[in-house]
């Protein structure tokens, strides 16, 4: 067996490590790989994929690109805002290289598809967000028998694991069987990420399914932890056998059929709690309010005051003229003094971001309030954006 003539030029620097080689090359040749998710961790892990000759590729993501995604999701750029991630994406891989077969799904992995989409690979990595869809792919890779290459990050931290390695190597299911509760999950636009740490997982992910494929990997799977201001930042922990008494890869049978029987959402915890239309505590008649209210009221001249629950570092981002910051978890901590701090401030309009802290910090505050009139603004300050002052920063 041998390469086309350009190909030996091409990966020529990979091919003379060490363990590589001709036969090392053509492995990456015939391999094939599921990519799950081309967002901050997919693109840098299918980009190294697509670069080192892993002749196919599967891109699956429902997802379009948007503006906020730039700062990390690195395959995509400004011409491809709008364009679904799969497909920006295998044309960023093609641009690099035009022989690779790439398979482009535009549609979310789902318990119905799962198996039928990632059959024909060898390898899958999991690059999402979401517990149910880790969940379902750490089952799904149980069923059909191949590895799992799993990254997660958020903040300035992340992590990456090979679950179902060989015979013995666990699944997300043994480090894992009971998901964490909803409300201790947050996502990218919660919490925060840097583009620079998902590049790392990413890419670690990318470096590991290499391995794997060439063959020159650690058959006992690795949990590997970084922090980017750890001393030191990369740690890593080598993980037992399979949990005997794991229900997914210690189960004889039956893998396939529950995949496709398991309401991974509901198994997670449920949905998104969507806090802005149901209203997540109850806020009296007419206290949660639109930001048209509150412009309404500024322009009134009646007596206001606008607090602003969002942590320091955010307000200090953007504000509303004249709001107060006063972070949720000070007024978790004392509601009392902020009442009494207010007494005389007239109405007290709540903000945060999204409308979600501003809840909970009204809640706190109405409990202890005897007359002042405390107003949450739904959709927080994104709402005030879109629907007041486009002038107002979205971020
Ligand atoms: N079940 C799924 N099937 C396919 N793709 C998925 C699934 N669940 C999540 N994803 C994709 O995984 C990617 C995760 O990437 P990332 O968190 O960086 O992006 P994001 O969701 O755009 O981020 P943000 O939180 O900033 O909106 C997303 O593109 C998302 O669409
Ligand atoms: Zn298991």
């Amino acid at each position: 067996m041998s390469l086309p003539l350009h190909d030996y030029q091409r990966y020529g620097r990979q091919m003379i490590i060490d363990g590589f080689g001709l036969p090392g090359q053509l492995r990456l040749r015939a391999a094939s790989v599921a990519v799950v998710g081309a967002g901050g961790l997919g693109c840098p892990a299918l980009q190294y994929l697509g670069a080192a000759g892993v002749g196919r590729l599967a891109i699956i993501d429902h997802d379009r690109v948007e503006l906020s995604n730039l700062q990390r999701q690195i395959l995509h750029n400004e011409e491809t805002v709008g364009m679904y991630k799969a497909e920006s994406a295998a044309l960023a891989l093609r641009r690099v290289n035009a022989e690779l077969t790439i398979d482009v799904h535009t549609t979310a992995l789902t318990p119905e598809n799962a198996i039928a989409l990632l059959q024909p690979y060898d390898i899958i990595l999991d690059c999402t967000d979401n517990m149910p869809t880790r969940y379902l792919l750490s089952d799904a890779a149980v069923a059909l028998g191949k590895p799992l290459v799993s990254g997660a990050a958020q903040k300035l931290e992340g992590q990456m694991c090979v679950y179902n390695l060989g015979a013995q190597g666990p699944c997300y299911r043994c480090l894992y069987p009971v998901p964490p509760p909803r409300a201790a999950v947050g996502t990218c636009e919660e919490l925060g990420i840097l583009g620079a740490v998902t590049g790392i997982i990413g890419n670690m992910q990318a470096l590991e399914t290499i391995k794997i494929i060439v063959g020159v990997n650690d058959p006992t799977p690795m949990l590997l932890l970084f922090a980017a201001l750890g001393t030191p930042p990369f740690r890593s922990i080598k993980l037992r056998a399979r949990k005997p008494t794991c229900p997914a890869c210690s189960s004889p049978t039956g893998q396939l059929a529950s995949v496709t029987s398991t309401d991974y959402v509901q198994f997670c915890g449920g949905p998104n709690p969507n806090w802005l239309e149901q209203g997540l505590l109850p806020g009296g008649t007419g206290h949660r309010v639109l930001p048209k209210d509150l412009q309404d009221t500024i322009s009134s001249g009646k007596p206001f005051k606008i607090i602003d629950v969002r942590p320091s570092i955010e307000y200090g981002i953007c504000k509303l003229p004249g709001s107060e910051n006063v972070p949720l978890k000070n007024i978790l901590s004392c509601p009392e003094k902020i009442i009494s701090d207010n007494a005389n401030s007239g109405d007290l309009y709540i903000v945060c971001r999204l409308g979600n802290d501003s809840q909970l910090a009204a809640h706190a505050l109405r409990q202890n309030s005897s007359g002042t009139i405390i107003k949450d603004v739904i959709g927080g300050l994104r709402a005030w954006s879109s629907q007041i002052d486009p002038e107002f920063p979205i971020y």
